[in-house]
């Protein structure tokens, strides 16, 4: 780019404001008159091509050629001819040349920075700059500017061969020189900047790449050590299954151990099986222990001094009479005397009746312990028995530890998990062997049939079935989630009556699993709702359980329920009328399991069922309990709230079609404790 050639153009371009420009014009039309060397004296005046500067060095270069002409005018004398020939030769040859060069080297950098920094930004930075101009490259704007520089000098050069010297032009030529001078000056600054740029985010790049390569290495080495650690676990796991399963055996064992010397001391105050003979029948009856036969004595001792005492108060009261009427003369009785010693007998009568009442409530309590440990002698002699009871492991998987209890058709084992690492029950189903094939294959369908609709059950107050596996022809288990409190019935039998504070919220969390079961795709009738299928979790999380009468209901069926195909199954106790329909086949619905819950409800409150608390199934069914149960009727101790009574009237709504389903009847506000 030519703007040494500017400077130097518009250098001299200022002369044009000098007042004394009329008479240097003059003296140069006259020198030119007159002096031939003026050739020589003009090329020393240009400036050698090595010699070119640009920017201030220019300027300053082109300032002191004007102080020259000032002092030595002489050197500038030329033909205008001459001077234009001169100027093109320049142009063409040195002056252009290198400066253009550069242009391109500047351009170069720029292009280069573009392609690494992002062009965005160079763009803006052009755009910005170059406003009101075509767009163009760095070069190209070098370009443009030589371009415009030579048509400039070419225009002065023309000008000044017809002797005229045109301010304006000049004044165009400066402003675009001094336009370059920024532009180029700005194009510096951006190409440093663009520079420090280039060389952080180098410098971030290295950092990454050492990063990412250390972070590989990490990688690979948490691999390997992953990879060992997992052997090492694989080579581990028989032994640690070893050590847990012989853990678990010894702390069992000393539990059985345990339950056994219980067993033996509870029998010498609570009593014992014992054996009695009939001719060659032999058969089991129980013994009261010692405390039990103390305290009859003591009840039965306490009712005779109950009764003498009455006797010495109904003599008194005759010897009082007959001293009245004047046939007892001896006896000597004052009435006072007659007074202490009746009131003696009713103070004492007072006092017996107090222990009395006591030794009767330690009674109850006693036949509590006593129903405890006849179930737990039986839990006991069936874990004796079972063909389950040596520490086995099923199923590659579940350690068996000890039983829980016995069922109709099945044991439950305590169990471990070993693959899972938690606590487990395992319900083993045997087949009778004495039983038909058919038997045995309609056992298996409804076992299956129990588990496919079970397994898919997950709630939190749902006992959670986890697996099912065969064990031999004969035996099949399903593992169910372990819930290690005490069932609702051998809690209600060790304290018959619960506070309707606890009672409530049991029933809650009995509807809240119902609420799940009716809101399925597929709604399920649970069908034997009763104490003993409440489970309660070791935090006391009451979970419904045994699924193995429910129904599924049908997309299709009726607004009056499903048909009932098992009639006869079931808990009478805890069963709606409309089961016990024999005109016809019953419909079914949820509402059957509202009637079982109102009955749960009312046993944990008022200590018995409200329908046919002390009958058998056999005396249900034949005296038509159920069938009879119009009306509920509460007894007036406990006192429970009215909010709990009109719940229960709800659920033991006689009429099938009247009593609400489970999600009316959940929607109780006793049913809720949310904030009113
Ligand atoms: N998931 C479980 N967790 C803990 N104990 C359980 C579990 N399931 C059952 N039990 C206990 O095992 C015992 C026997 O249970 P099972 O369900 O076989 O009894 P059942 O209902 O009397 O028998 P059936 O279902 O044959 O009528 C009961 O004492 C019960 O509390």
């Amino acid at each position: 780019m030519s703007d040494n050639m500017l400077m130097h153009f518009s250098s001299n371009s200022s002369n044009q404001s000098d007042p004394s420009l009329p008479t240097k014009l003059a003296k140069l039309e006259a020198r030119m008159a007159g002096k031939g060397t003026a050739t020589q004296a003009v090329q020393a005046a240009w400036p050698p091509v090595s010699s070119v500067k640009y920017g201030e060095d220019a300027v300053e270069a082109v300032s002191s050629s004007d102080s020259d002409d000032d002092v030595g005018g002489e050197f500038l004398i030329q033909p205008n001819t001459q001077k234009r020939r001169k100027v093109q030769q320049e142009d063409s040859a040195t002056s252009l040349r290198q400066p253009e060069g550069v242009a391109e080297g500047r351009a170069r950098t720029v292009e280069s920075l573009d392609s690494k920094v992002g062009a965005d930004e160079v763009n803006k930075k052009k755009q910005g700059r170059g406003r009101g101009r075509p767009a163009t490259t760095g070069k190209g704007r070098g370009s443009k500017s030589n371009d415009q520089a030579r048509s400039h000098i070419s225009h002065c050069m023309v000008s000044q061969s017809n002797g005229q010297l045109e301010n304006s032009s000049h004044a165009e030529i400066w402003s675009k020189e001094q336009a370059g001078n920024d532009e180029w000056a700005s194009l510096e600054e951006d190409e440093t900047s663009l520079r420090t740029k280039v060389a952080s985010l180098e410098e971030e790049l290295r950092k990454s790449r050492q990063e990412a390569l250390d972070n590989q290495q990490m990688r690979n080495q948490l691999e390997k050590e992953l990879k060992d650690v997992k052997d090492q676990e694989q080579q581990m796991k028989p032994k640690r299954v070893k050590i847990i399963s012989d853990l678990l055996i010894s702390v069992s064992k000393a539990e059985r151990q345990e339950a056994r010397m219980k067993i033996r001391q509870d029998s010498l105050r609570l009593g014992n099986v014992g054996v009695i003979r009939a001719g060659t029948i032999i058969s089991e009856t129980w013994e009261d222990g010692q405390t039990l036969k103390d305290l009859n004595a003591h009840l039965r001792h306490l009712l005779e001094t109950k009764e003498a005492i009455e006797r010495h108060r109904k003599s008194l009261k005759k010897r009082q009479s007959d001293k009245g009427d004047g046939s007892d003369v001896e006896g000597g009785m004052s009435e006072e005397d007659f007074l202490v010693q009746d009131e003696i007998c009713k103070s004492r009568l007072a006092s017996i009746k107090r222990e009395e009442e006591t030794s009767l409530r330690e009674r109850d309590r006693y036949e509590l312990e006593k129903g405890r440990l006849i179930r737990e002698m039986k839990r006991v002699r069936d874990e004796d028995g079972s063909r389950f009871n040596n520490f086995q492991i099923l199923n590659h998987r579940y350690a068996l530890l000890n039983l829980l209890g016995k069922g109709g058709f099945s044991e439950v084992y305590k169990a471990y998990d070993l693959v899972e690492y938690r606590y487990v029950a395992c319900k083993l189903h045997g087949l009778n062997a004495q039983w038909s094939e058919e038997k045995k294959q309609s056992y298996i369908r409804h076992a299956i049939r129990e588990y496919n609709i079970h397994k898919g059950l997950i709630h939190h107050h749902i006992v959670r079935l986890w697996d099912i596996f065969e064990i031999d022809q004969n035996t099949f288990c399903t593992v169910l989630e372990h819930c290690s409190g005490k069932d609702l019935d051998a809690i209600l039998k060790a304290t018959p009556t619960l506070p309707e504070r606890e009672a409530r919220i049991i029933i809650v969390q009995i509807f809240q699993g119902l609420v799940y079961l009716n809101k399925r795709p597929q709604k399920i009738i649970h069908y034997d709702l009763k104490p003993g299928n409440v489970l309660f979790d070791e935090i006391g999380v009451a979970k419904v359980t045994d699924f193995g009468l429910s129904k599924i209901v049908e997309d299709d069926v009726g607004s009056q329920g499903m048909e009932l195909t098992s009639q006869g199954a079931g808990t009478y106790w805890y069963l709606p009328p409309e089961c016990f329909e024999i005109s016809k086949i019953p419909l079914i619905s949820s509402k059957v399991d509202v009637w079982s819950a109102g009955v749960l409800f009312y046993q944990m409150l008022f200590g018995k069922r409200p329908f046919g608390h002390d009958q058998t199934q056999e005396r249900i069914l034949r005296e038509d309990t159920i069938i009879k149960a119009h009306r509920v009727e509460f007894p007036s101790r406990p006192s429970v709230s009215n909010e709990a009574k009109d719940l229960i009237r709800r659920c033991l709504t006689y009429n099938q079609a009247e009593r609400p389903d489970v999600l009316t009847i959940a929607q109780d506000p006793y049913l809720s404790y949310a904030k009113k």
